[in-house]
């Protein structure tokens, strides 16, 4: 992922510039990290690399692909196809089990059905959730859904992950299955983008940034 001189400026009043020219690469199989204080713009920069805001000015590729130049039916097939995401609120649909959830992600994939069984469980007893496959999404505790949102974004391996607070709900023991998977993806060749205020997390990836009023700078 190639991210050049990217900014987000809103007509708001007074005007607000959210990213201030940001330059960032990651590449496939690095685990990078961004740091940064509430309000530095992390959510509106993660929005724009995962496709889902558009910026104001600057050029993204996603694995040699351009995105700022692509038609929205384009970008949301980049989207589907290479990105996976854990994000804070873990879009968990409540009225779906578990199992459910994560089922909805291969057959979008187009993962054959008597392939799906097996790849379910397997994902489930990494994150120990194995146990609540049959419950309702709406019955997880706020840790639970964010495993199982980690889950299904790494029951297929995506290009680029993109996760905002992974850690947040969790338990240290939690948090540490939670990077092992992310180490699991990125020796797969997934590119890991994780945008935290846990600096354990910058200690861990390979590259850690700071954001700050929207300017990016090296951290390591
Ligand atoms: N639609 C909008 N109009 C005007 N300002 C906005 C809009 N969306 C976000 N902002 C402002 O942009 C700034 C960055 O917001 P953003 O949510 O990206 O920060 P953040 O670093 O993720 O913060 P936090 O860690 O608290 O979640 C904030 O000052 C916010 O008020």
């Amino acid at each position: 992922m190639k991210a050049r001189s990217l900014t987000k400026a809103y007509d708001s009043e007074p005007p607000v510039e959210v990213l201030r020219g940001v330059n960032l690469d990651v590449e496939r199989g690095e685990r990078v990290a961004i740091v940064g204080p509430s309000g530095a713009g992390k959510s509106t920069l993660l929005n724009i690399l995962g496709l889902l805001d558009e910026p104001s000015g600057g050029s993204l590729e996603i694995l040699g692909s351009a995105t700022h130049t692509a038609s929205p039916a384009r970008r949301d097939k980049l989207r589907s196809e290479l990105l996976g995401f854990v994000f804070q609120d873990a879009h968990v649909l409540g009225h779906r089990t578990v199992a459910e959830n994560i089922e909805l992600k291969l057959a979008i994939r187009g993962v054959p059905r008597r392939q799906r069984f097996g790849l379910i469980a397997a994902i489930l007893a990494r994150v120990g959730l194995n146990h609540r496959s049959r419950s309702l999404g709406r019955l997880l505790s706020g840790g639970e859904k964010q495993r199982l949102a980690i889950a299904r974004a790494l029951v297929t391996t995506p290009g680029v992950l993109l996760a905002d607070e992974p850690t947040g709900n969790l338990d240290d023991s939690n948090a540490g299955t939670v990077l092992e998977l992310f180490d699991e993806a990125a020796k797969r060749g997934v590119a890991v983008l994780v945008i935290t205020h846990d600096s354990r997390i910058a200690d861990w990836a390979d590259s850690s940034y700071l954001l700050i009023d929207g300017v990016l700078s090296t951290r390591k």
